[in-house]
Order: structure tokens, then C-alpha cells, then sequence
């Protein structure tokens, strides 16, 4: 069952900017990941997700409810990160994490204390002294701390560090293990391949993609480097009746279906070479060659 359904979503602010026919459905237990380059538009996708924007077109729905008409209700279940965190007049992470804590009428902090000490963080700061990577965490641990079914998440390992992002990206693979609904936008493409079901890319407000990782990571063919010991076996080799491409005088790209795998190192075993790389698929070739305007190759 869909839990977040978008339907022909606009929010048109003039000059081509905003969002445009946006349709997304987000199951209940799915990670869902959204990509796009800077002013694609992901987070005025979110804030719509989060009731504080009204669509010009279109239907918001988070389990059967309107978005906006009905966000009072649909905030109880939802834990989010804002892109940009604007902390209220408060004096330490502790206060904010409090008043956060009686706002949401949480009573049992044991979760929050057990993420303050997988992303080490010192809640005892003063907030308005806080690296960027310290209020990133703090906004990590009020989104997750009561264990909201849904988490929205725009961006949220801005500012932390490779090792707490590794951290994070546990956190939120123990998230989903509990069934919690993900929808995460990131500029992380490693990020969205560890954690996520689906993604959806967005170009210049519309939608140009949705996968599964799955699909992108495992594909239907390998993609092979090649080096040569020396010139002549590059030559040699490209006259074989091969997908392959001399990148170089002595190192060539090969495109191996599937099922002719054996076919191909069998041939390869006859020539002279030094080293083979399987080049992996990535969600960040994906990205590239679909934003560049090729196909997408499911
Ligand atoms: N309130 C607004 N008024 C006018 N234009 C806006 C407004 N909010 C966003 N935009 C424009 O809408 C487009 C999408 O912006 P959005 O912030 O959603 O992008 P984004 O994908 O989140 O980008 P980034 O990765 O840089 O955060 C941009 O062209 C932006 O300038």
C-alpha cells in the first residue's frame, strides 16, 4: 500500500523554476531515495511532503491524507531533517532536545541517548557554537528520537564527517529493519545504494527516473578494463568480434553480455595482459549518463 502518494504535483514559481506534474508513490516499508543537482528541486518536493507548501496543482497524500489541509495530523507520524536547520532560541543541544521531547510528548529519551552516542555527540554544546556537523546530528537525533513510522529526510548527512556518515547510514539500515518508511533526497549517490529500495532523479522540476537500486547496481552487462602488455596485443585484440574500445594505446574497455562471459575469458586467456578491472555499476554512472540526456539502461 502506497503510504506517500504525489499526483501531478506543481508548484510553478515562473521562469521554469519549481516543480512540475510530479508523481511519486512511496510504499509503506520502502527506503525511497531522491537525487538531482542543486535547484532540481528536492526540496520543495519535501516541503510539500511536509505540509508547509500548498500545491498549485496536484494532490500531497501521506497515508490517505491531504498534505496540507490535513499536516497537523500527519506531523505525529513523521520524523524529518529540514535541509536548512534553523534552531529556535534555545541555549544548548540538551534544550533543544527537551523542548523538542515535550512538543512531541515524548516521555522515554532512551532512543535519543542511544543515537547521541552512535554519532558522539555532546548535547551539553551551546547550539549557537555548534560545528555544522554537531547541529546536523542534533537534527539526526530530534527526527529519529520517537521513532515516527515515516522519515523525511532532506539531505541529512550534510556536514558529517566520512565516519559519521557511515554511522548514519547504519542508523537508517536499522530504521528500515524496523519497518520505517524512508524518503531520503542526497547528494551521496554511495549513500542512496546502501539504504534505499528505489530512487527517483529530478531534473529542473520534473521527474526523469524512478528505479530500483537493484536494477541499476545489477545490470544485464559487465563492463571489463583491459591492460596489454604491450601495443600489439591491444591491436590485436580489437579485431576480435567484441563490444571493446581502445581507451588508450595499450588499454581497452570491454562490454561483456552476461552470458557470454565464459566466451570472453576464454578468448582473453590468448593474449597478454596485466591487469582486469570490472568496472561496478553505479547509481552515480546512472545519474550522469541519464542527466546528460542518454537512455537510462534497465
Ligand atoms: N520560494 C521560492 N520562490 C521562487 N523560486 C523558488 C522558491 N523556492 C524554490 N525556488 C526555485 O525552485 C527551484 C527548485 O529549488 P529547490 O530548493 O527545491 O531545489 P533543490 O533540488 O532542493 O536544490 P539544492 O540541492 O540546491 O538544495 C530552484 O530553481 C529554486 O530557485
Amino acid at each position: 500500500m502506497a503510504i506517500i502518494e504525489l499526483q501531478n504535483v506543481t508548484k510553478d514559481y515562473g521562469d521554469r523554476r519549481g516543480i512540475f506534474n510530479i508523481d511519486l508513490s512511496i510504499e509503506s516499508g520502502e527506503a525511497f531515495g531522491f537525487v538531482g543537482t542543486n535547484g532540481a528541486g528536492k526540496t520543495t518536493t519535501i516541503r510539500h511532503l511536509m505540509g508547509f507548501l500548498k500545491p498549485h496543482i496536484g494532490t500531497v497524500k501521506i497515508k490517505n491524507l491531504d498534505a496540507w489541509h490535513d499536516a497537523a495530523e500527519i506531523k505525529q507520524w513523521i520524523g524529518y531533517i529540514p535541509g536548512e536547520i534553523a534552531f529556535p532560541d534555545v541555549k544548548t543541544g540538551w534544550d533543544f532536545i527537551h523542548q523538542q521531547a515535550d512538543l512531541l510528548q515524548l516521555m522515554d529519551l532512551s532512543f535519543a541517548n542511544e543515537l547521541i552516542e552512535r554519532l558522539q555527540l555532546d548535547p551539553s554544546a551551546n547550539i549557537k557554537r555548534m560545528s555544522k556537523g554537531m547541529k546536523q546530528k542534533t537534527a539526526i537525533v530530534v527526527a529519529l528520537m520517537a521513532n515516527a513510522p515515516i522519515l523525511i529526510l532532506d539531505e541529512p548527512t550534510t556536514g558529517l564527517d566520512p565516519l559519521m556518515r557511515a554511522e548514519f547510514i547504519q542508523i537508517i539500515k536499522d530504521e528500515k529493519a524496523k519497518g520505517k518508511t524512508i524518503f531520503m533526497s542526497s547528494h551521496m549517490f554511495e549513500e542512496i545504494e546502501e539504504t534505499c529500495d528505489k530512487v527517483a532523479m529530478i531534473k529542473e522540476g520534473k521527474i526523469i527516473t524512478i528505479k530500483s537500486i537493484s536494477t541499476i547496481m545489477s545490470n544485464d552487462n559487465q563492463q571489463f578494463i583491459i591492460e596489454f602488455s604491450n601495443e600489439q596485443e591491444c591491436t590485436r585484440f580489437m579485431q576480435e568480434k567484441i563490444d571493446s574500445v581502445a581507451i588508450s594505446n595499450t588499454t581497452a574497455s570491454v562490454n561483456i553480455e552476461n552470458n557470454t562471459l565464459n566466451k570472453f575469458l576464454a578468448i582473453l586467456s590468448t593474449y597478454q595482459f596485466d591487469n582486469l578491472t570490472e568496472q561496478k555499476h553505479t547509481l552515480q554512472e546512472q545519474f550522469y549518463h541519464i542527466y546528460s540526456g542518454g537512455p537510462s539502461h534497465d
